[in-house]
This record gives structure tokens, sequence and C-alpha cells, in this order.
């Protein structure tokens, strides 16, 4: 048996809680397949009086984050704490220029630095590890980076967000409203400190941009995600989309496109006899497309401490086993940098729904801005019930560029037939 890796963990809150939780639990097991024990030695966290229902007096108390990084007693730092900047930055930064392995599950810092601190862990020849980062439990960055590592990838897309699809599927299942939703999937521990970030999908962009990177060996390119969330899909969207047959999920594509690296995040029609249409509440799922392996798709856990803790643990299991190589599945070199493909280009089919006034001549100034950009309808439907004493229409195109669409909206902009804007969702081809 070797000597124990010696672990520094800044941030005790849900996932440096359910690290703590999971290293007592599963002790020996991880013991005898690590090769040696994992032992914290060190914590940091804000506050240093708060309850957090496990036995903090075993490790050491530093009041000063900044300092675990160089805490003598450490091989590996943990980063808990979140934020793109600020101290899990400052963190990363000393502990890899130290060459000392660095976990952490902050998609946030990694979508906005990973070049810079992959870049690092290569020049000290450190650990830089990030399982956790991306759909939490699911051991997708490992699948891509090793299990998919012969592929070229056309495509990576999924459910990337536990908080919205957590949302989503209660508005869909029980009629009921985005507010009060949100306060539960918070209270459960799926959302970001800041909940805007789950459901404007910047969350979810941030992860998406570490997939690509990986999958395509590209620069992480966060800046070039178009982001769009799910603050403005109503239940009656939902139900619509049903009648329809389909679910509506917060989805990320990355594709390479003839001009470019396509990237984006937001609501999407999913067709039911696609799996995404099944995964529900806080689950996650990737579909991966290889060009020898076909079409893979992971599934599980996305958010909460458990799932999350579990990625943390293997990332440092991988360590203490001394096997772990480029963070992106490629020496940061030759991260190559992607250009932005233009979205309009792309063909897809899209649903749009409408609010509108009861007047006469409504549908038909719909309908001359959908032929005037080359849009063809697919299906078109009118209900009497929706908010804002307005009138509900939701459309289906057909397949087509997606600029033509754009176009359409654009000459509807400020249209006075119009109550509140527009929702536009991708269908999910
Ligand atoms: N909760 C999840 O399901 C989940 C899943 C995957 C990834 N993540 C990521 O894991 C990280 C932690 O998330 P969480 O949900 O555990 O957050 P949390 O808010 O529950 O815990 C954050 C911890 O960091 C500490 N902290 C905050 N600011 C600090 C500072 N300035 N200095 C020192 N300590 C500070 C807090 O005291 C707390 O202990 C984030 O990057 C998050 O995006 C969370
Ligand atoms: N807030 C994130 C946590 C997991 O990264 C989510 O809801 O998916
Ligand atoms: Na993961």
């Amino acid at each position: 048996m070797g000597d124990a890796l010696r672990v520094a963990l800044a941030g005790l809150g849900t996932v440096g809680g359910g690290v703590i939780r999971l290293l007592d639990a599963n002790r020996d097991l991880i013991t005898r397949r690590a090769g040696r024990p994992i032992e914290i030695v060190a914590v940091s966290a804000r506050d240093r009086t708060k309850d957090r229902g496990v036995d903090l007096s075993r490790f050491a108390w530093v009041d000063d984050t900044a300092a675990l990084a160089s805490h003598p007693d450490a091989d590996v730092v943990v980063e808990l704490i979140g934020g793109s900047d600020g101290p899990a930055l400052t963190l990363a930064r000393t502990a890899l220029g130290a060459g000392r392995g660095f976990v952490t599950a902050n998609k946030a810092m990694l979508a906005h630095h990973g070049l810079e601190l992959a870049q690092k862990a290569e020049e000290t020849n450190a650990a830089l590890k990030f399982e956790a980062a991306v759909a939490g439990g699911i051991p997708v960055i490992k699948g891509l980076r090793e299990g998919a590592a012969a592929n070229a990838i056309a495509r990576v897309y999924g459910i990337l967000n536990g908080t919205c699809n957590f949302i989503l599927s209660k508005m869909e299942a029980e009629g009921r409203d985005f507010a009060e939703v949100l306060s539960e999937a918070q209270a459960l521990g799926y959302a970001e400190a800041d909940p805007s970030f789950d459901i404007d999908g910047v969350d979810a962009a941030h992860k998406l941009s570490i997939l690509a990177a990986i999958a395509f060996g590209t620069q992480p390119a966060f800046a070039d995600v178009a982001i769009g969330g799910v603050r403005h899909v109503l239940a009656a969207d939902i139900a619509q989309a049903a009648s329809l047959g389909y679910r509506v999920r917060l989805v990320g594509v990355a594709e390479e496109g003839a001009n470019g690296l396509f990237q984006r995040v937001h609501p999407h029609l999913v067709p039911l006899d696609h799996p995404l249409a099944h995964v529900t509440g806080s689950t996650n799922a990737v579909v991966a497309e290889g060009n020898f392996v076909g079409r893979l798709l992971f599934q599980g856990a996305g958010a909460g401490d458990g799932p999350t803790a579990s990625a943390v643990v293997a990332d440092l299991i991988d360590i203490a086993r001394g096997e772990y190589g480029a963070s992106f599945a490629m020496p940061a070199h030759e991260l190559i940098p992607a250009a932005k493909a233009d979205s309009g280009e792309r063909r897809g089919r899209a649903y749009l729904r409408f609010t509108v006034q009861d007047k006469v001549g409504v549908l038909a100034e719909i309908a001359a801005a959908m032929r005037d950009a080359g849009v063809s309808i697919e299906s078109l439907i009118q209900r009497g019930e929706a908010a804002d004493g307005g009138v509900m229409i939701a459309i289906v195109t057909h397949e087509g560029p997606e600029r033509a669409v754009a176009q359409a909206l654009e000459r509807l902009r400020g249209s006075q037939s119009l109550v509140g804007q527009p929702l536009l969702m991708h269908i999910l081809g």
C-alpha cells in the first residue's frame, strides 16, 4: 500500500460536504481501488462555525483559502467554491503553478480560463481534472477523453443543466408555475449560487464549451456559444409541444459546421422518440456521435451532492493511481482556436409562439412576414386562452435555413399586433 494522497479541500457546501461523506463511507473500497488511501488533511470555507453535518475537527482548518494551494501537507487541491475568477482562480493558478494536482467542479472557471490552466498544468506536469464540472456524476469527460478518444466527433449535444431540466419536467408533469419550481430546485442544492446562470442557459453554456473543446480539439470558446434560457417558456408552450409530439428541453449543441464550430444552448422541442425527451428531473444526458463508435449516450445525475462528489473522488482516484493525462484530451498546445460558425447557414425546423391581439389581420401579418423571409409553415395553431389578454399562435416550420426564421422575427419586432416578445424554440433533429 502506497503513501496516502493528501488532499486540501476548499469549499464545504453541497459538493464539498458530499466529498467528505463519500470518502468516509467508501474509504476501504477507495483505498483498494486507488492502491493507497485518499485523505483530506486541510479544509477551508467562508464560515468555520457553520454546522455541515460532518465532523471537521479531524482536519486542519485554514482561514486563508488561498494558502491551501501551498499547504505543506497536501499533494492535491480540490476546489469546490465556485465562481469564474476570485478565490477559485487564485487557488488554481497557485496550485498548478507549484506543480500540485488540482481537481475542480467549477465549469465557470474552466469555460473562461480552461486553456490557461491546462497550459499551466502541462508546464509543471501537474494533474488538472474536472469530471464534476460537466454533467455532475456522469463520467462524460472520461468517456470522451478516453473511451471515445479514437473517434472524430461530428456532434456533441445534450441536457447539461439539472436545474432547468428539473423545472421543465415539473412544469410539464404538474402544470406548475416557473418561480415556484425554481425555489424547489434551489432547496435541493441543484442551482448555482446565482440561479440566473441556470435558467438563462449560462451554466449549460459553460459546460458545452468544455465538452466542445474535448470533442473537437479546440480551445474552449465560451464567448462563441449562442445562449438562450428557459425563463420565457410558458406552461402553455409545454402543453402545445406535447400535443404536437414533443417535450421541451434545454439542449446544448456543439457541431462542426461547414464554416466553423457551432455552439448553442437553447430550449428545444425534442421528439418523443428521442432519448433526450425521456430525461426528467435533475438528470443530465449527453450524446456524442463518433465516426467509428456511432452514437454514444451518457446519462445520469447531473447535480446534487452525492453524484457530484462521486465525480470529484473519481478524479482523485485517477491522480492517486498516477493515471492522468492531458485535461482536454490532447496537449494544450495542440488545441486550435475554432472559427465561430455562422448559424444562419444552419438548416432546421423551429417552433414559434406569438401572443397577439385578438383583431383582424394579425394572422395575415405573421404569415406575410414568414412568406417574405422564405419560411415555410408546417402547422399553425391558434388558441384563445393566452395570458396578457392576448391570443396564442403556435407555428411549426418546415426545415429551412435558420437565417430565414431570424429575418421573419426581425420583421415582426415591435409590431403593434404582438403582445410581448415571441418565443423561438429549435426542433432537435
Ligand atoms: N451543487 C451541485 O449540484 C454542483 C454540481 C456540479 C458542480 N458544482 C459546482 O461545484 C462548486 C461548488 O458548488 P456547491 O453547490 O457546493 O456550492 P455551495 O454554495 O453549496 O458551497 C460553496 C462553498 O464555498 C465556500 N466559499 C464561498 N466563497 C468563498 C470564499 N470567497 N472563500 C472561501 N470559501 C468560499 C462556501 O463557504 C461554501 O462552503 C461550484 O463551482 C458549482 O458550480 C455544483
Ligand atoms: N447548477 C448546476 C449544477 C450542476 O453543474 C445544474 O443545475 O446543473
Ligand atoms: Na461529469
